[in-house]
């Protein structure tokens, strides 16, 4: 059947294609269905939505995405035709039943989400799946090798290639902008590709985005990286690893990343950018990905064991994910903080501690010290860090150099105490959850600024969190999570009393 194409204004990114019911139901297709698209020599797989309003009949609506991957205009003509669910459609049947893959079956379900045969709803089952059947480790081996063949890898003609990255799942985690230009100032390659934010209110990719721009092409990668030694940049943007992003999408909204896909994630990266050394850092702590220190070795194992099947060295950092890095939250929030932290040489020390910590162990690892912590410091005392990290800005065309100019939301609320006492607790997902609801990450000027952090004191009056939007009624909106879901728990000082009056002293 052949449509004139028109433009649908939403489905940013995905493959859909709507059609009318007449149409629909004259090739024998319904919503969820597929279909091949193709106009000349280009083919697509899309997924059918049967929209009467949007499209008329003989007609059919693109996403920008698709019309791109067409080399296509409004108006042209394409020719629809079903095609049947793909085969991997079954092995993701397979592993929800508990079974465990093979080797091909693996491959199979990545590549077709790579071209985008599995849709959304296929993929969110996969993904469900893992978190609830998990994966045996030579599953999680071919998943990432999968990853790393289906997309475009790096080859680096000169220099030590080393990589650093986060699980994620702790607010506030901007230590990539502090770690990437110490590391980059000793001399090493450092092409850091992040992913945007999973579970948390901003990934490193939304927050240095706020900066520079973060969507490089793979020969940019390579071009800036062997010119000026490092990149930070959006995997997403790259074909670097492109089923990672894909399924990124499914597991933001779900806010899970189940262990099978967090390890091939990050190493998918790492792999592809012929990574040598490799820190990655495992925030462990009440409301993070890793509640205990036991889980967080497990993790941290399985990391080094894949990097070892893989051929990267991998070491791994057990940090203090109980509560946020630093004080801010959000995506131009925390790009203002590392800024300001570099700028100053001086700012909130779990931030600092955590980034010279990371940045040590990478410059141990690769032979350029045997005191990596006291040299990150060195580097970050001298300033040298900062002039890095506004090297890396102005090579990635942005122009926001100082901390003062990063614009945040001028929509703002200030959460005070209504009672004395001690920060006994900073519950990190209501933090994320007020953040989110503000409008990070996709309004850059949202987030949440903590005030008070464990073992501090409170007055009453003091502010307790301050939020910042864009817009009014996502303010608003946070405000109310913000008065349902405690950010912060404050206990007095006497927590006990008669019969058994016990006084809990030194804060
Ligand atoms: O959103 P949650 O689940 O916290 O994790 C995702 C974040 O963690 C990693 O950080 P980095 O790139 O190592 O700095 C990812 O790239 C991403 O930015
Ligand atoms: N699943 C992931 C967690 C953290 N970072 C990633 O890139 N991917």
């Amino acid at each position: 059947m052949k449509l004139k194409v028109k433009l649908i204004p939403f489905y940013v990114n995905d493959r859909i294609i709507a059609i009318s019911e007449n149409d629909a139901k004259e090739i024998g297709v319904r919503g969820g269905d597929r279909v091949r698209v193709s106009c000349g020599r280009k083919r697509v797989i899309a997924e059918v939505k049967v929209i009467s309003g949007l499209v008329e009949q003989n007609e059919c609506g693109l996403t920008k995405y698709l019309m791109e991957l067409l080399e296509i205009e409004e108006e042209a003509v394409v020719e629809i035709f079903p095609v049947p669910k793909p085969e991997s459609f079954n092995y993701i049947r397979k592993k929800i039943f508990g079974h465990k893959l093979t080797k091909d079956e693996i491959y199979a379900i990545i590549k077709d989400t790579v071209d985008g045969s599995l849709n959304e709803v296929e993929l969110t089952a996969f993904v469900a799946s893992n978190m609830l059947r998990s994966m045996d480790f030579d599953e999680i081996e071919w998943m990432t090798r999968a990853m790393i063949e289906t997309g475009e890898t790096i080859t680096f003609e000169r220099g030590i290639v080393v990589d650093k990255h986060s699980i994620g799942g702790v607010p506030g985690n901007k230590i990539t902008l502090l770690i990437v230009p110490i590391v980059a100032s000793s001399g090493l390659l450092i092409p850091k590709t992040a992913s945007r934010a999973i579970t948390s209110a901003t990934g490193t990719a939304d927050t240095f985005e706020v900066l520079a721009d973060v969507n490089l092409t793979v020969d940019e990668i390579k071009e800036i990286t062997e010119r000026v030694g490092r990149v930070i940049a959006w995997g997403g943007a790259t074909e670097i690893a492109p089923a990672d992003d894909i399924i990124i999408r499914v597991e933001h909204p779900l806010s899970i990343d189940p262990k099978p896909q967090l390890l091939a994630s990050v190493m998918a990266k790492k792999g592809s950018v012929g990574a040598k050394h490799v820190v990655i850092d495992i925030p462990v702590g009440k409301g993070s990905k890793v509640p205990g220190v036991e889980k967080g070795r497990e993790l941290a194992n399985d990391f080094v064991e894949l990097g070892r099947r893989l051929g990267l060295n991998v070491r791994c950092a057990l940090s203090y994910g109980g509560q946020p890095v630093g004080r801010a939250i959000g995506p131009a929030l925390e790009a203002k903080e590392a800024l300001k932290t570099l700028e100053e040489r001086k700012g909130s020390s779990s931030l600092i501690e955590k980034s010279l910590g990371l940045a040590g162990i990478l410059l141990e690892m690769s032979g350029k010290t045997s005191n990596g912590y006291e040299y990150a410091k060195e580097i970050f005392n001298s300033g040298k860090a900062y002039e890095k990290l506004k090297e890396i800005i102005l090579a990635q065309g942005g122009e926001i150099t100082k901390a003062d100019d990063v614009p945040i939301g001028d929509k703002v609320y200030t959460l005070k105490a209504t009672k004395e006492g001690a920060v006994e607790e900073v519950y990190n997902k209501n933090i994320v959850k007020i953040a989110r609801t503000a409008g990070a990450p996709k309004d850059k000027g949202a987030g949440v600024y903590l005030h008070k952090k464990r073992g501090e004191v409170v007055k009453v009056g003091d502010p307790i969190i301050t939020i910042y939007a864009e817009k009014e009624w996502k303010l608003d909106n946070a405000i109310d999570v913000a008065l349902q879901e405690k950010p912060v728990e404050i206990t007095g000082m006497i927590l006990d009393a008669y019969p058994s009056y016990k006084y809990i002293g030194g804060r």
